[in-house]
């Protein structure tokens, strides 16, 4: 599993759950194997300073095959409770199948760190640290830019002093969240009779349940799994104002449709009309089944968004509420991919931000006169976030306002959040709100005279 993570770029949550219906693990070796794998995937990071101290020698220098097999032991014998000899043992004969001569070496590598208990490790790898990002990224095992630019976007509300607790939330797995589409059915009264049922603290049409597998699976589409944060950055366009009937509505970059699903059930109980854009034609397909569930009209087609044309989508004049939910580095939703902090670059932003103010000036030109755009992103980035948007409302000039999106999004959420000074903009957070740190900016396309 980690071998095929490092080596062919396999995604730990789409490849781990097929893996363990192969091997028809149960329960309990299910949830072992996927406490070992995230666990190791999130914390490599941290492992390799405790792995460079033991073997005396920098863990990329460190054959992978080995390295990989080192680190699942020290995740054993550091974070599990899972005997010493146990795990030593077992990563020597792990390591036999794959680099036999190494053998030695990762048996004396794994006795050196379990004479060292958990405490005295997380001393030993902050001594070497350079200063206060350095030490916080190798403690909570974040790369040391993804921990500048976290830091970056929590000072932008005054709360610096929140970093730690954020990289910590990105180091533990989010509870499975469920999205009852409102409207459609009696998804709400089904959920309220399911055994743990709780509604969510902010999203009016999220919950949680002792079994959200079965309760998806019995739902026939009404109920989907969805991170409280996108189910508020959806409500947050359909509920901005009252809706018109007849309105039209664009979901612009919508695979895998999670936020087109919401859209098209808000969109069929307020009589407006929802079609979706997708460049990857297997994601508009994942779109097609996502709002399966909702019996609702939705034009999905496959295209560059970017080269957005609203009269091929039957809107001539233009759509009255567009999602531009954008691409970008995920950087708010660690949690949920434990290698993805890894294989992010910094050099993807630049990219990112190129591609999300193409993004914004097409969704823009294809609003109505007094249309509204919601810009999402699943990264705190402030390039990606403030960044982004800033420099669209400015290419915009007199064209665009800032709605209050805070407002908006208060008066959607069922308790209060502990939301930034910044009303047109709205920044969730994992550690502060138990949701993927989600973007959201509401802009008005001002209406001609
Ligand atoms: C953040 S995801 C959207 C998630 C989706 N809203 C949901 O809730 O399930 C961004 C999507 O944009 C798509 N995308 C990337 N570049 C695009 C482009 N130029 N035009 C349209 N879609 C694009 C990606 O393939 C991806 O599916």
């Amino acid at each position: 599993m980690l071998e095929a993570v490092r080596r062919d770029e396999a995604y730990a949550n789409l490849l781990l759950p097929a893996r363990i219906r192969r091997a028809r693990l149960g329960q309990a070796d299910a949830a072992l194997a996927t406490e070992l794998t995230y666990g190791t995937l999130r914390r490599q990071g941290y492992y390799d300073h405790v792995i460079a101290i033991a073997a005396d020698r920098p863990a990329d220098a460190i054959d992978p095959a080995v390295l990989d097999v080192l680190r699942l032991g020290v995740h054993q014998l550091l974070a599990t409770r899972v005997p010493t000899h146990a795990a030593v043992n077992e990563q020597v004969d792990l390591v036999r199948r794959v680099a036999p001569k190494a053998a030695g070496f990762v048996n004396a590598v794994l006795r050196t760190v379990s004479r060292t208990d958990a405490a005295a490790w997380r001393d030993l790898v902050a001594e070497g640290a350079s200063g206060e990002d350095d030490r916080l990224g190798r403690l909570e095992s974040h790369p040391a830019w993804v921990v500048r630019a976290l830091r970056s976007a929590l000072a932008r509300e005054g709360r610096g002093d929140e970093l730690e607790a954020l990289l910590q939330a990105d180091n533990s797995s989010p509870r499975v969240n469920l999205a009852v589409l409102p409207g459609v059915g009696d998804g709400a009264q089904e959920l309220a009779a399911v055994e743990g049922y709780a509604p969510d603290r902010y999203s009016p049409i999220g919950a949680t349940a002792d079994d959200p597998i079965a309760v998806v699976s019995a739902a026939g589409g009404r109920i989907r799994v969805q991170d409280e944060g996108s189910q508020l950055a959806a409500l947050a366009l359909s509920r901005a104002m009252p809706v018109r009937p007849g309105e039209r509505w664009l979901d612009l970059c919508s695979g895998p449709g999670g936020k087109t699903a919401v859209l098209a059930a808000e969109a069929l109980a307020a009589g407006a009309e929802l079609a979706a854009n997708e460049v990857i034609p297997a994601r508009a397909e994942l779109v097609r089944a996502a709002i399966a569930g909702v019996p609702l009209e939705v034009d999905v087609r496959v295209g560059d968004g970017r080269a957005l044309d609203a009269a091929a989508f039957g809107a001539p004049g233009g759509f009255d509420r567009i999602l531009l939910d954008a691409p970008c580095t995920g950087l708010g939703a660690l949690r949920r991919r434990p290698e993805a902090r890894w294989r992010k670059r910094p050099e993807d932003v630049a990219e990112l931000t190129q591609l999300q103010g193409e993004l914004l000036d097409a969704a823009f030109g294809a609003l109505a006169p007094g249309g509204v755009l919601a810009y999402v992103t699943c990264s705190p980035h402030t390039a990606e976030t403030h960044g982004s948007i800033g420099g669209a409302l400015a290419r915009w000039g007199g064209t665009a306002e800032s709605l209050d999106t805070a407002a908006v999004v208060q008066s959607v959420s069922r308790h209060p959040l502990d939301l930034g000074a910044d009303a047109a903009t709205v920044q969730l957070w994992p550690h502060r709100h138990g949701t993927d740190a989600m973007f959201i900016a509401l802009v008005r396309r001002v209406p001609e005279d």
